[in-house]
């Protein structure tokens, strides 16, 4: 008899695992975008590092605010430095990105001013130090400007450039490799031969989901229900890759050898086989030679929410990020009556109106774990733990959003 523990017990389980290999590479800045740092990135000066004029103007002395006509000595074009002094009764004429000239600690914009002659009359004051961007508005000398565990982005990029940084130390992608198994399984283009024959949706949207959520992969295909084949996929898939993904194969039927393979013929280490969630209860959790194997369940819906809950924060575990499920609270349109003592994660659709996330059910199908179409448009997973109660309209429900994982 399988023992099926908790999702919670799973998840520790999980996150217990201890990953000795992460490797680094170098990389220019633009090539390491979707990567995760691995070294912190701090601050070697101040940005800026002179008081520097944030609007084209006039820098004079505050203390000549309400003088009628100060007397224009100099221009100050950004990228060089203006030899002259503002003193008292002066100004110099300075533009956007100048430094601010010596003497000077405030900026009238040019639409503030007359120009009578070399002269300028202020008619319009403003208030000390306007426009001057002081030392450090930006960022300090010795600041973490970014944190190891970051996924590099486009305002990290332009960050790293202003620190003159091309190069960076990334974490290496784990390398997942993928197979869907089963004898009623055809992959894309493949000729169907008779009507119980599907289409293999499994391995391609694992494939989508690890690739973009930064995973290197193995698409390994298709395999029969056969016990022989499924070793030598797995003893190839564990010479090659971090993490092994199977789908198919894992519950109770006379052909689901996945399980077979992985305890008879590899004698993996089982960490769990059987979990007490909805969908994916016949989840298998193994390790080999150091590497992890998660077989999934065959449905397609069972096998996209597992990968999520399990194989998502693994990912992130091998790349030492600070990524995580995002999951949020949201208001429910509907009683959602508790139908089972599981954890529990039905399709919803989510939608964010006055600061905070809506569900409902509109068009959702009911029926088994094969039904995919449930994920697309602006979906989420509701999340029922197996000690919760039964959820009236209005309550606030926590949600795993799923168009913020790509
Ligand atoms: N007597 C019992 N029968 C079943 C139980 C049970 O506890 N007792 N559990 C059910 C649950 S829950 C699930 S989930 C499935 C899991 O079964 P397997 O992991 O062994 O998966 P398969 O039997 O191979 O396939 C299930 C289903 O999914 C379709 N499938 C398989 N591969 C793909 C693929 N690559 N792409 C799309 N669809 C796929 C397959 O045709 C089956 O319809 O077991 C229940 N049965
Ligand atoms: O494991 Mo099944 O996915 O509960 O339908």
């Amino acid at each position: 008899m399988r023992n099926f523990i908790s999702y919670d017990e799973s998840i520790n389980i999980l996150n217990n695992i201890n990953i000795s290999k992460i490797t680094t590479e170098k990389l220019f800045i633009t090539n390491a975008i979707g990567k995760v740092i691995a070294k912190d990135i701090i601050a070697n000066h101040n940005s800026p590092e002179f008081p520097t004029s944030a609007m084209d103007g006039y820098a004079i002395k505050f203390e000549d605010i309400k003088n009628e006509d100060i007397k224009l000595i100099a221009k100050n074009p950004a990228g060089s430095i203006v030899e002259s002094e503002v003193i008292t009764n002066t100004c110099i004429k300075t533009f956007t990105g100048s430094l601010m000239p010596k003497g000077s600690d405030t900026l009238i914009p040019i639409e503030n001013v007359e120009i009578v002659n070399d002269k300028i009359k202020i008619i319009k004051a403003v208030p000390f130090g306007f426009a001057v961007r002081n030392i450090g508005e930006n960022y300090k000398k010795n600041e973490i400007l970014i944190k190891k565990g970051t996924v590099i982005g486009f305002a990290e990029i332009g960050v790293l450039a202003s620190l003159n940084i091309s190069q960076i130390e990334v974490v290496c992608n784990p390398t997942i490799a993928i197979a869907s198994t089963g004898s009623e399984i055809l992959d894309l283009g493949e000729v169907q031969t008779n009507d119980s024959q599907i289409r293999s949706s499994n391995h391609l949207t694992l494939e989508a989901l690890f690739k973009s959520n930064g995973a290197n992969i193995i698409q390994m295909g298709i395999v029969k229900d056969d016990i022989n084949s499924i070793t030598n996929l797995l003893e190839t898939a564990l010479l090659k890759a971090d993490i092994i993904i199977t789908t198919g194969g894992v519950s109770v039927g006379d052909y689901d050898f996945v399980q077979d393979v992985i305890k008879d013929k590899l004698k993996a280490e089982v960490l769990f086989h059987g979990v007490n969630i909805k969908p994916g209860m016949h989840l298998l959790a193994a390790i080999k030679d150091g590497k992890i194997i998660i077989a999934l369940p065959g449905f397609a819906y069972s096998s996209t929410v597992c990968a999520i809950l399990y194989v998502l924060p693994l990912i992130f575990k091998f790349r030492n990020s600070n990524e995580s499920l995002p999951i949020v609270k949201a208001v429910i349109n509907q009683d959602f009556p508790k139908k089972m003592d599981k954890t529990i994660f039905t399709a919803c659709n989510v939608e964010y109106k006055e600061g905070q996330y809506h569900i409902n059910f509109d068009g959702k199908k009911e029926g088994t774990s094969a039904i995919l179409t449930n994920m697309l448009e602006s979906p989420a997973l509701l999340i029922q733990k197996d000690d919760s109660q039964n959820i009236k309209a209005g309550d606030l429900v926590d949600i795993l959003l799923l168009n913020n994982i790509k």
